[in-house]
């Protein structure tokens, strides 16, 4: 049996790799969704055409994947995708998000993604893949998003490396890298603080980032940046010093205030 699993299939891009897939991908037995919002998660399982499970698990807990890993075992399928999307982040000063916050980023956006991809690669196999949302924040640190921009190069670095030790197995990695994305993500983000008003103007539609994800994953992208203004601020982030840009972001984060 050969399965995708998606986690974060609950909304925003998630949901949009898990119906693109099932439109793209014509071999695939079954879809494994995992999400926390039962609700949610059964209304993408709905506008699904292929056979489709859901999970439901709250990645805070280090036993929230068990069930998935069990039937892993059970059925022993073959993964052919792994998209690894659940993830959160708040914005504001570290000091004055809270402790559970800060280290909820740390375990949905890191610790699962991490684990879940551990658990997979045994059931992996020649011409598999592995999609993982980075961000364009993992290009460089950004005050006011400190561990969010943290995680995400965490999920950069580690893709590129898992990628380089993968590959003479046929299994491709690929990091995905977006600006700001049209998704509820921005709703959960501000409690704390509010985004940069430029980012409001740079939202890129989710469609469209997920559809070029999932092409750069086929063609074995190592990275995939939607969008010439991002694939810019990629270049911008090689070349200027990080001081400078932290600078900026720091200042503009004070002016917002
Ligand atoms: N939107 C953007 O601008 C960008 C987003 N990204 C990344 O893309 C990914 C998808 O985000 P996006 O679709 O925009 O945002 P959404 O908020 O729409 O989706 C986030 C998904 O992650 C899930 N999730 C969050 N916390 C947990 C948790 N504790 N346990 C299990 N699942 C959880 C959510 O489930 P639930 O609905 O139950 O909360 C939801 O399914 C994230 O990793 C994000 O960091 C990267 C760059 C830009
Ligand atoms: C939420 C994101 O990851 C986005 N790239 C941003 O910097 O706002």
């Amino acid at each position: 049996m050969r399965i995708v699993i998606i986690t974060g299939a609950s909304s925003g891009m998630g949901r949009e790799f898990a119906l693109q897939l099932d439109k793209k991908l014509h071999s695939i037995d079954e879809y494994w969704l995992v999400g926390r919002n039962e609700e949610e998660l059964a209304k993408t399982k709905k506008k699904m055409h292929t056979k489709t499970r859901n999970f439901i698990a709250d990645f805070n807990s280090r036993k929230a994947l068990f069930p998935l890993v069990q039937e892993l075992n059970n059925i022993q399928p073959e993964v052919k995708m792994l998209v690894n999307c659940a993830g959160f982040g708040m914005v504001g000063y570290f000091d004055r998000i809270s402790y559970n916050d800060n280290l909820s980023m740390i375990d949905v956006n890191c610790r699962a993604l991490t684990s879940l991809t551990h658990d997979c690669i045994p059931f992996m196999a020649v011409n598999s893949r592995i999609i993982n949302l980075a961000s364009a924040g993992a290009f460089n640190p950004q005050p006011g998003f400190a561990v969010y921009c943290a995680t995400k190069s965490y999920v950069l670095s580690f893709s590129r490396a898992l990628r380089g030790e993968l590959k003479d197995l046929g299994i491709y990695v690929t990091a995905v890298c977006p600006g700001p994305v049209n998704t509820p993500f921005f709703n959960k983000a501000e409690r704390y603080g509010n985004v940069y008003a430029f980012k409001k103007l740079f939202m890129a539609d989710q469609k469209a980032v997920v559809s070029k994800a999932i092409d750069d994953s086929i063609r074995c992208k190592e990275i995939s940046v939607y969008g010439r203004t991002m694939r810019a601020y990629r270049v911008l982030a090689k070349v200027v010093p990080h001081r400078f840009i932290i600078e900026l972001l720091n200042l503009m984060h004070k002016l917002k205030k």
